[in-house]
C-alpha cells in the first residue's frame, strides 16, 4: 500500500531482546492494555501503529517501567529483557532505563549546557573515571546523534537555546550517551520539521545497527520508512505484529487493513 522505500530492508538479527506475555495495564478502572503477547527483536526497528489512544504509548511506557511513576497504573503480566524479568523486585528501575533508554515527543533537554545533557546520565552511572573519559562518551554521543558537527563549538550553551531539531538529537544523544540496549522512541518527530525528521529517521536506522529500536509513529509513512517489523494496536489489543513490507500490503487482520486504508483512525 505505502511503496516508499525503506532505507534499509531486511532485518539483521531474529534474537529476541524484549519479551511480554499476557501484560495487562489497568489505569484505575480503565483496561488500557489487554493480554498483550510479543517478542521485540535485537537489532530491528520495531513500530507501534494504531489509533489515538489505543495504548500504543502505555504499552511502549511497560518496556522499561516509566509507567511506575504514574500512581493510578497497574501493570500485569510478564516482561522480560534477555529473558530477565525486569518488573522483578530486584530490578532497579533507574539502572533498567538506562538499559531501555527512552526519547520522548517533545524534546525535552534539561536546563543545562549542551554538553551537561550529555554527560548527566554517565556521570550518575559512574561510566567514566575522569575528565577526559567523560569529554569522550560526550563526543561520541553527539556524533552517534549527528549533532556534533553543529554544537561542537558551543558545548557549554544551554540545550533549550536549539532549535527543536536540533533539541530532539541532543535528546537521542543523551539517550545513547548510557549506552543502552533498547531505545523507545514515542513519537520522536511530532514536533520536527519535514528536514529535522528525515535526519532524525536516518539516525534511528544508523541506531539500529547496534541497538533494538521501538518508535511509537501516527505516521504510517514513517512506520514503513524506518521499521522491519510493525505492531497494530486497536482498543488496548495488540491485533497484528509482522514484518512491516506484510502489514502495510498484505494485512490478515480486517481490523488492520480498515486502519492502513484509512476507514479507521
Ligand atoms: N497517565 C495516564 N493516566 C490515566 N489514563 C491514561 C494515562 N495515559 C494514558 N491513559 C489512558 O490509556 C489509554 C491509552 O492511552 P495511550 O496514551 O497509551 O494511547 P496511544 O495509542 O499512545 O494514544 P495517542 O496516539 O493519542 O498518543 C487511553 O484510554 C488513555 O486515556
Amino acid at each position: 500500500m505505502y511503496d516508499t522505500p525503506k532505507l534499509e530492508s531486511e532485518t539483521v538479527t531474529d534474537e529476541v531482546k524484549i519479551s511480554a506475555r499476557g501484560c495487562q495495564v489497568h489505569y484505575g478502572d480503565n483496561h488500557a492494555i489487554k493480554d498483550v503477547d510479543i517478542d521485540i527483536q535485537d537489532k530491528t526497528v520495531t513500530s507501534f501503529i494504531g489509533p489515538s489512544g489505543c495504548g500504543k504509548s502505555t504499552f511502549l511506557r511497560c518496556l522499561n517501567r516509566m509507567n511506575d511513576t504514574i500512581d493510578i497504573c497497574r501493570v500485569q503480566g510478564n516482561i522480560t529483557l534477555d529473558g530477565q524479568d525486569i518488573y522483578d523486585p530486584r530490578v532497579d528501575p533507574v539502572q533498567l532505563r538506562a538499559r531501555v533508554g527512552m526519547v520522548f515527543q517533545k524534546p525535552n533537554p534539561f536546563p543545562k549546557s549542551i554538553y551537561d545533557n550529555v554527560a548527566y546520565g554517565p556521570k550518575i552511572h559512574g561510566m567514566a573515571r575522569n575528565k577526559a573519559d567523560l569529554d569522550g562518551i560526550v563526543e561520541k554521543s553527539l556524533r552517534r546523534a549527528a549533532i556534533w558537527d553543529e554544537v561542537k563549538d558551543r558545548l557549554g550553551a544551554p540545550g533549550t537555546g536549539l532549535s527543536g531539531g536540533q533539541q530532539q538529537r541532543l535528546c537521542i544523544a543523551r539517550a545513547v550517551a548510557t549506552e543502552p540496549e533498547v531505545l523507545l522512541m514515542d513519537e520522536p518527530c511530532s514536533a520536527l520539521d519535514p528536514i529535522a525528521t528525515a535526519q532524525v529517521e536516518e539516525l534511528i536506522d544508523e541506531l539500529r545497527q547496534d541497538y533494538s529500536v521501538v518508535i511509537v509513529t501516527h505516521s504510517m509513512q514513517q512506520a514503513a520508512r524506518v521499521s522491519q517489523k510493525t505492531a497494530f494496536f486497536h482498543l488496548g489489543n495488540l491485533v497484528e505484529y509482522g514484518d512491516t513490507g506484510q502489514i502495510f500490503t498484505n494485512p490478515a487482520d480486517t481490523r488492520t487493513e480498515s486502519y492502513i486504508t484509512g476507514r479507521i483512525g
